[in-house]
């Protein structure tokens, strides 16, 4: 997991070829990696999905996830996270951390994943092992473990030294693709002063893994408090092993993937020091008791062998022909084939147990997210379980909440934008192709406008709205057409207003009658379904399903907003008072509540809610100056300018609407030179004067 661009693929690709999976090296800027096998990733050189490879390290097993680095596909990353062991954070070693590093990072804090990390690019000018050290102490607030220290940066970057065994690694220049290196210990005789420098990172690595590990400082204060020279270099490895499992500190390396340095000792690491599935003790396993336990995480569609399914087994065992039941859709399929995921070449295997990630076929039904277990009964047992210790400990846990292996927040989008198939013939092969992107990528929603008929994409950003275009394109050999992008706006309410509303109506011999006064007034805290109260008067005999009906018809009223059509937030209904005659359907219930709140929202001060993005932008000094002129035009809040080696990193708020296209304008600006990220912040009110101008560009475009 990384920043945009911080090596990962090409990282990736050096791992494969190191443990014999691969037989040349691939390279991102040739186009011809394996993980991204996508045509957009290699044509962009970025990683839109990640593929799962599988591969063998010294008799380990190892399956690698390479996630997305760009914040339009910070959902993938998340999914992915979701079903890992352990993570390598990708840095490049010349930016530190990044504003995306930060986002995943808290990502993985999030799901409780030990991690180590990798300070990549470390051949290139202005790369630097303490500035990127510092940057995650002191941004990522964690605690980072030099296991090694670099021999040169930059140009004259050779190699590394292994702390932990005092032994010197240099890469052969004359070898082209790294695999000749040697390990050499560093002597006395020979390297005086590197080995004094190391002695000396040697201590401090063992007074602070002491620090965070009890077992450690016994060992360390009894035997050896006299010579730290003489603790063996692989108790100090089960040491940090445990350390980095506690997520109490993280294991530092370095090197450069880019010219085939320090990757195999990253692998050595990875085995070392992040923990099996064994270890990760994850809660709900004990309810299993070795029954199957999975969870998908991705779906793939594939036009010769329909939906593909990623399954990350977490116990039990799946194997091809299996009948398996799915908790989330309550429903049964089987698994037809099985295959070990290597990127897009998969092989066909009988069967995969615990630990693994397999690819299955078969599983029509089956979503991103969804929890797989071997039968119903299989299920009740591992329910039944979890409630008879939730009874011993006195919990009161959610019973689908212990079995359900949590999903992924899906984050609202930004954008959107009307999309039109080449003709109206065509429109059911647009709704095909869209319903099976979104089985595969949750983030992105698809809509139908009301008023128009038009089919509406939104998505998370401009890449990934052009990204899914383009698919459809490639994938679908659909050429559509979309609209202008928009932004996706709020709306609330300022104020406290009270309406009233009756809806009568006799449909064939039944008449249909509900009163109803509600008050709507703006809510302190940030809430994007509204929050909803009953006066006791109205609470005391209303039946579940006329509770159902009005919260259906409240929650259709908030949708669309009577500025903007946006769906409408932060807001408290009260029902003061309701009257419904005998025999009315819970449909007109709906539509009188529905009708009733949208009128209150009329009359209330109304206010629109825009986006407002989280802004980095790295450029060099000579630049900055223009750089922040343009910002202060687009409404942009600079909250600090940092230095980050001979750049400026400028951070700040800006509101979205402003900073679409901003990729074309900073290369011009800058000549190519600056790079940003974005990522949303939160939704904030417009002021006056910006809200009026956006009302009447929007009355005098529609
Ligand atoms: N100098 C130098 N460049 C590197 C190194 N590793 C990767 N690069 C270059 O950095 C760029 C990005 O590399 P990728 O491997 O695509 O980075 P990534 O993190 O996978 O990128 P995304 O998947 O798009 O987030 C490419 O131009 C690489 O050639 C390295 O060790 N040194």
């Amino acid at each position: 997991m990384a920043h945009i661009d911080a090596g990962k693929t090409t990282t990736t690709e050096r791992i494969l070829y190191y443990s014999g999976y691969t037989r040349s090296l691939g390279d991102v800027d040739d186009g011809d990696t394996v993980t991204d096998f996508m045509a957009q990733e290699r044509e962009r050189g970025i990683t839109i999905q990640s593929a799962a490879v599988t591969f063998d390290w010294k008799g380990y097993r190892i399956n690698l996830i390479d996630t997305p680095g760009h914040v339009d596909f910070t959902l993938e990353v998340e999914r992915c996270l979701r079903v890992l062991d352990g993570a390598v954070a990708v840095f490049d070693a010349s930016a530190g951390v990044e504003a995306q590093t930060l986002t995943v990072w808290r990502q993985a804090d999030k799901h409780k994943i030990p991690r180590i990390c990798f300070l990549n690019k470390m051949d290139k000018i202005g790369a630097s092992f303490n500035y990127a050290v510092e940057s995650i102490r002191e941004k990522l607030k964690a605690k980072p473990l030099l296991l090694q220290l670099p021999i040169g940066e930059g140009k004259t970057f050779k190699g590394v030294v292994d702390v932990v065994s005092k032994e010197k690694l240099l890469w052969n220049p004359n070898s082209d693709d790294g695999k000749d290196f040697e390990r050499k210990p560093l002597l006395e005789m020979s390297d005086p002063e590197l080995l004094k420098e190391i002695t000396e990172a040697r201590n401090a690595l063992i007074e602070q893994v002491a620090d965070l590990d009890d077992e450690f400082a016994d060992l360390v204060l009894g035997e050896f408090s006299e010579n730290f020279d003489l603790l063996p270099a692989e108790k100090l490895q089960t040491a940090v092993h445990r350390v980095t499992l506690a997520q109490t500190a993280v294991p530092v390396l370095c090197g450069s993937a880019l010219k085939n340095k320090g990757v195999q000792p990253l692998l050595d690491a990875i085995t070392m020091y992040l923990p099996s599935p064994e270890e990760r003790n994850y809660e709900f396993l004990q309810w299993y008791k070795g029954d199957l336990c999975a969870l998908a995480f991705k779906v793939l569609h594939d036009k010769q062998r329909g939906p593909l399914v990623f399954l990350r087994i977490y116990s039990g065992m799946i194997k091809r022909q299996l009948a398996i039941h799915n908790i989330n859709g309550n429903c049964t399929e089987r698994i037809s084939r099985l295959l070990l995921p290597f990127a897009d070449q998969h092989v066909e295997i009988p069967s995969l147990t615990a630990g693994n990630i397999a690819l299955t076929v078969g599983l029509k039904h089956t979503a991103t997210g969804d929890t797989i277990v071997s039968s119903k009964s299989s299920a009740l047992a591992a329910c039944r379980r979890a409630e008879r210790e939730g009874e011993k400990k006195h919990r009161q846990n959610d019973e689908a909440e212990r079995l359900l292996l949590a999903g992924v927040e899906i984050p609202e989008p930004v954008f959107f934008c009307t999309i039109e198939p080449p003709s109206v013939a065509k429109q059911p092969d647009l709704d095909h192709a869209l319903k099976c992107l979104q089985r595969e990528d949750p983030s992105l929603k698809v809509k139908l406008d009301p008023d128009s008929g038009q089919t509406i994409l939104c998505g998370m950003g401009e890449l990934h709205i052009e990204i899914i275009h383009d698919r459809i394109k490639r994938e679908y050999g659909l050429e559509t057409y979309l609209g202008p992008l928009q932004v996706a706006y709020r709306e609330t309410i300022l104020n406290s207003v009270r309406a009233t509303d009756t809806l009568d109506r006799t449909l064939g011999d039944r008449r249909h009658l509900v009163t109803v006064e509600l008050e709507a007034k703006s809510l302190e805290t940030s809430s994007l379904l509204p929050v909803i109260e009953y006066a006791a008067s109205v609470a005391q005999d209303l039946s579940q399903a006329s509770r159902e009906a009005i919260e259906n018809g409240l929650h259709s009223a908030c949708l669309q907003g009577p500025l903007l059509g946006s769906p409408v937030q932060d807001v408290a209904i009260t029902l003061h008072s309701l009257a419904i005659h005998p025999g009315t359907s819970t449909a007109m219930i709906s539509a009188c509540v529905s009708r009733c709140l949208q009128k209150a929202l009329k009359k209330a001060d109304k206010q629109i809610l825009e986006p407002l993005m989280n802004l980095e932008v790295t450029v060099t000094r000579d630049y900055l100056s223009p750089v922040l002129a343009d910002l202060a035009q687009r409404r942009g809040n600079i909250q600090e300018i940092q230095t980050r080696q001979d750049n400026k990193v400028v951070i700040g708020f800006v509101p979205l609407a402003e900073i679409m296209g901003y990729s074309t304008v900073l290369r011009t600006l800058t000549s190519g030179s600056a790079t940003f990220a974005l990522e949303l912040s939160n939704y904030q009110a417009m002021n006056p004067q910006d809200q009026s101008t956006l009302l009447s560009q929007r009355s005098g475009s529609s």
